[in-house]
């Protein structure tokens, strides 16, 4: 059984699971989701100005969600069997049940993502996402929107972090981009629409 670690203080749950997958099994799904998955570039608007970030993205589900970030919109892919396989292991992990994954991937530890929350009108207001980490550790940090506390956290290869209840309301996360860390890392956020 895993041992299951509140992270947040107040106002949400985040729950750390540590790792659910062996090394063998993490390995394999990063060679396959490497191989298999449809990776484009991110887009960001900083102060205005276009960017094409070197971390890369993707987006699946159970039907053709779509789905709107930076002023872009794209469809749902069609599950492939290695993401129905991960989505159904988070599943029994959780006792949730997830419509959609947003999959990113940071080539090394200069590629992060800033401070947001995933609180998009598309997604369930105070609903579940489950967030797998294959690849390299890397930190992960929270912010309370209003009192500032900060809270930061060990993100293991092929481990599991749930985020519910009102977290995206009053915490911010982000990974912080750090020169340590060389080697690869995929993200899969496992997530519930509101239309699901
Ligand atoms: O890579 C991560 O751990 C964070 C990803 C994330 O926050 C997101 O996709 O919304
Ligand atoms: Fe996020």
């Amino acid at each position: 059984m895993h041992t299951i670690t509140e992270v947040l203080p107040y106002d949400g749950q985040a729950r750390y699971f540590g790792p659910v997958l062996s090394p063998e099994a993490s390995a394999h799904f990063q060679e396959t989701l490497l191989g298999q998955i449809v990776w484009e570039s991110d887009q960001v608007f900083i102060y205005g100005k276009h960017y094409i970030t070197k971390r890369q993205v993707a987006w699946y589900g159970d039907k053709s969600y779509p789905y709107t970030y930076s002023k872009s919109t794209k469809r749902a892919l069609p599950w492939t069997p290695a993401l129905l396989s991960l989505k159904q292991q988070i599943e029994d992990l959780t006792g949730e049940v997830y419509h959609t994954c947003l999959l990113n991937l940071y080539p090394s530890g200069e590629e992060g993502m800033g401070w947001h929350s995933d609180d998009e009108k598309e997604l369930r207001k105070n609903g579940s996402i489950a967030s797998l980490s294959l690849g390299a550790l890397r930190p992960f940090d929270f912010k309370h929107r209003a009192s500032g506390h900060k809270v930061r956290i060990l993100l293991e290869p092929g481990s599991l972090l749930e985020m519910r209840g009102t977290t995206q309301t009053h915490w911010l996360h982000a990974l912080p981009k750090t020169k340590k860390v060389k080697g690869l890392r995929i993200n899969l956020t496992f997530r519930q629409m509101e239309q699901g």
